[in-house]
């Protein structure tokens, strides 16, 4: 696209360089893997809706300007993101985005762009348009969390960019799975159950890899092709555990990570018991404590404690290969 040269990334602010973790060098068996295609997934049991948080139709996606946004929205320029929060599918990447929107130097666009995977063609103007407008030494930020499973994107972020900060939220892939699966049944309550989607063939135990479900919790496979792009250091990995437990935890090495003046603390946060899970004291903009909504934190189905065992094994070896080349461990297994 013509677009592509005459832009770049628009980055106006000098962010710390984040430290390097340790590269991989064990590599666990082998399976055949097809990472996701820039349109929808191909494979069979696409039922279950794919990459992609279908986020954008639900109210779930905070768009509306505060009053103090709007009075600052007719000033300053719109620019490429600096920093994207690529993934993963259910792995928290609202609530971050949520928690990292009250940093007075974060401004983000509230619904999901999906410019790397469905909408590249239109153009990086389209996408800067989408943007909201920043000030000198603002970081723009957008989230969608299916780039991290989409082959195409690393190349096409890092044409844009080559400095571009990812983001990744990662979760325990089984759990990942249940919710992604959760999200789908919350829609079309007629699909199989869990376990029958899970296998191949259920009799010989053999995990049907081509159900994304599955597939987007190898996370790394599908790192693999982002470290082809982008040097480790410049991806930060988020527990999508942490981010529950200790957010302000979390929140305080994301924003070490962009750069940013440690200003989001626990301070910030109270643990709602309705919910069960922690919320904003106040929203970005607003003096109202502010939960996420209802399609985050639904209860899961149960499953079959044997498919569960199954899906552990089945991950260990991807998650130990994913702990070595992130040089985090997540504590998953
Ligand atoms: N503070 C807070 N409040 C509510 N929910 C929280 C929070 N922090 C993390 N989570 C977890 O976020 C899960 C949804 O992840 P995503 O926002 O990445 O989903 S999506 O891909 O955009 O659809 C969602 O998954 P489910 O519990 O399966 O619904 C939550 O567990």
């Amino acid at each position: 696209a013509p677009g592509l040269l005459m832009l770049g990334s628009g980055s106006r602010t000098a962010h710390a360089p984040p430290a390097l973790a340790t590269l991989p060098n064990g590599t666990p068996h082998r399976l055949p893997f097809r990472a996701m295609p820039a349109t929808a997934l191909a494979s069979g049991k696409e039922i279950a809706e794919g990459a992609s948080s279908q986020e954008g139709q639900s109210p779930e996606a905070p768009d509306s300007p505060s009053p103090i946004s709007s009075f600052f929205s007719g000033s300053g320029s719109k620019q490429l993101p600096q920093a994207i929060i690529i993934g993963v599918k259910k792995g928290g990447t609202r609530a971050l985005l949520e928690f990292l929107r009250v940093h007075p130097d974060v401004r983000a666009v509230g619904a999901e762009p999906h410019f790397f995977d469905r909408s590249y063609d239109k153009g990086l103007a389209w996408y800067r348009d989408l943007m909201p407008r920043t000030l000198e030494g603002q970081i723009t930020m957008e989230k969608t969390p299916s780039y991290f499973v989409t082959r195409e994107a690393p190349a096409r972020i890092s044409a844009m960019s080559k400095d571009t900060k990812l983001i990744v939220v990662v979760r325990d892939p089984v759990t990942r799975a249940i919710s992604d699966y959760t999200q789908t049944l919350s829609k079309r309550p007629d699909i199989p159950t869990f376990e029958s989607l899970t296998f191949k063939n259920r009799s010989t135990g053999l995990i049907d890899t081509s159900w994304s479900a599955i597939q987007i919790g190898i996370y790394a496979k599908h790192l693999e092709h982002w470290l082809r792009h982008f040097p480790v250091g410049q991806m930060l990995f988020v527990s999508g555990e942490r981010l529950i437990s200790d957010p302000a935890g979390e929140l305080g090495r994301v924003q070490d990570f962009l750069g940013l003046k440690r200003i989001i603390t626990d301070k910030h946060f109270y643990f709602n018991k309705t919910k069960g899970f922690p919320c904003l004291k106040k929203a970005e903009g607003s003096s109202k404590p502010h939960c996420l909504g209802k399609t985050k934190g639904r209860t899961h189905p149960e499953i079959d404690r044997e498919v569960v065992q199954r899906l552990r094994e089945f991950y260990r070896p991807f998650n130990l290969k994913f702990y070595q080349m992130t040089g985090h461990d997540f504590g998953w297994d």
